[in-house]
């Protein structure tokens, strides 16, 4: 008889490869003011650590009926304040964010063994941001994107025709679908976890007050 898939998924090891990137020096070297600069480094930090795609986030958004959805997204851009994505508006996150802004982002490296949670508002930027965006990326990244259709598609060569059918009809520049866009999260929340010895785990958590301006940051209990 094969082992239960319970034993199974309760042998495998967790927090084998964690790092310990500045695991100690995150908290003792005293916390930053701001948040969002920091999430920066940490997928910096995971990259030069080898993590496949460490710019990869799950993005959970909320329907107008209040059904959540996640997906993976990858973050192109960090400034002072916000993080920015790039799909097409039509999409259904981009539904979902047209009828609710709040977000839920998240990110988990196994090889840092460290995670990113973020909670904050989402905001599609102006036509010349998202068309830089799409101008920026490779030329298979850019055709692909005009396969966005709404609807079920009927088979998997119809797309593979479809592409090629783009390929032959922009053989220079490929246009920015109207639809691409560039959005930016804006973080109210964010919180900083990292695997510690022991499973006693560092925990900050980052809030921004009421007015919006000035974040506030406390640890928590693992
Ligand atoms: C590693 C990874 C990166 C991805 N990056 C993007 C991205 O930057 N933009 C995007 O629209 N979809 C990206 N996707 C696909 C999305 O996860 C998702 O399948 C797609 O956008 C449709 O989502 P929706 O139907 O919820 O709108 C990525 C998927 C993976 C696994």
């Amino acid at each position: 008889m094969t082992e239960a898939i319970r034993d199974r998924l309760r042998g495998i090891p967790v927090f084998a490869h964690a790092g310990h990137v500045g695991a100690e020096d995150f908290e003792d070297s005293g916390l930053p003011e701001n948040p969002v600069p920091v999430v920066a480094e940490w997928i910096l930090a995971a990259h030069a650590a080898g993590q496949p795609e460490p710019h990869a986030m799950s993005l959970c958004t909320v329907d107008a009926q209040g059904i959540p959805s996640s997906r993976v997204l990858l973050v192109k851009d960090v400034d002072a304040d916000r993080l920015f994505f790039a799909t097409p508006a039509d999409s259904r996150k981009g539904t979902d964010i047209a009828s609710n802004p709040h977000v839920a982002a998240h990110f988990y490296w196994p090889v840092t063994g460290r995670q990113v949670r973020i909670t904050g508002t989402a905001s599609a930027q102006d036509r010349d941001a998202s068309e830089r965006d799409f101008a920026e990326r490779g030329r298979g990244s850019r055709l692909s994107a005009h396969l966005h259709r709404p609807g079920p598609l009927p088979d998997r060569r119809t797309a593979l025709e479809e592409f090629r059918r783009l390929d032959a009809l922009h053989p220079d520049r490929v246009p920015c679908p109207p639809s691409w866009t560039l959005y930016a999260i804006t973080p109210t929340e964010v919180e900083f976890w990292e695997a510690g010895t022991d499973r006693v785990h560092h925990r900050v958590r980052y809030r921004r007050d009421t007015a919006g301006d000035a974040w506030r940051h406390e640890l928590l209990w693992p």
